[in-house]
């Protein structure tokens, strides 16, 4: 049986806002949208894997807040985990510098105008539990 690889996703939420980010890269992803991270190294806890793909990718500081419950399929061998994560007071703004060419901050009745990746509409979905990215707020 093949290992699978965690590749963690940020749900980035400021003022009651979700960050959503469009992959310009590899061409059969390139245009869609997703949830900025990457995949967990060897020996790296997912968490710590999440703060450093939001700083290499956004140039951010950033930290999780909660784990999404869930794991979703992508390619095989990789699987999506999902945690919320807030930037830390004094980050700077995230900026697309790798692997997005686009970046918007969603509000829950936004979610649905960007096109998400096939893969991660269940788990954009599953973050619209009240607790977690309240509708209206
Ligand atoms: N980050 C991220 N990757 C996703 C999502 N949905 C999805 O299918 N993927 C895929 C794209 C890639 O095949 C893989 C993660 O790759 P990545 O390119 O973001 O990860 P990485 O920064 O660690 O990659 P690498 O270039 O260092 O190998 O998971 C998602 O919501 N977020």
């Amino acid at each position: 049986m093949t290992e699978r690889i965690v590749v963690v996703g940020a749900a980035l939420l400021d003022a009651g806002r979700l960050l959503a980010a469009r992959r310009s890269a590899p061409p059969e992803l390139a245009g869609r949208w997703e949830l900025p991270g990457g995949k967990v190294e060897a020996g790296e806890r997912p968490e710590d894997a999440l703060v450093r793909e939001l700083r290499e990718e956004l140039g951010v500081d950033a930290e999780p807040v909660a784990r999404v419950p869930g794991e979703w399929p992508l390619k095989p061998p990789y699987v999506l985990r999902v945690w919320t994560a807030r930037l830390r007071p004094g980050s700077r703004a995230p900026q697309p510098l790798e692997d997005h060419d686009e970046l918007r901050w969603l509000t829950p009745d936004r979610l649905w105008e960007v096109p998400w990746l096939d893969q991660d509409v269940p788990a954009v979905r599953a973050l619209l539990a009240p607790s977690l990215f309240p509708a209206g707020s």
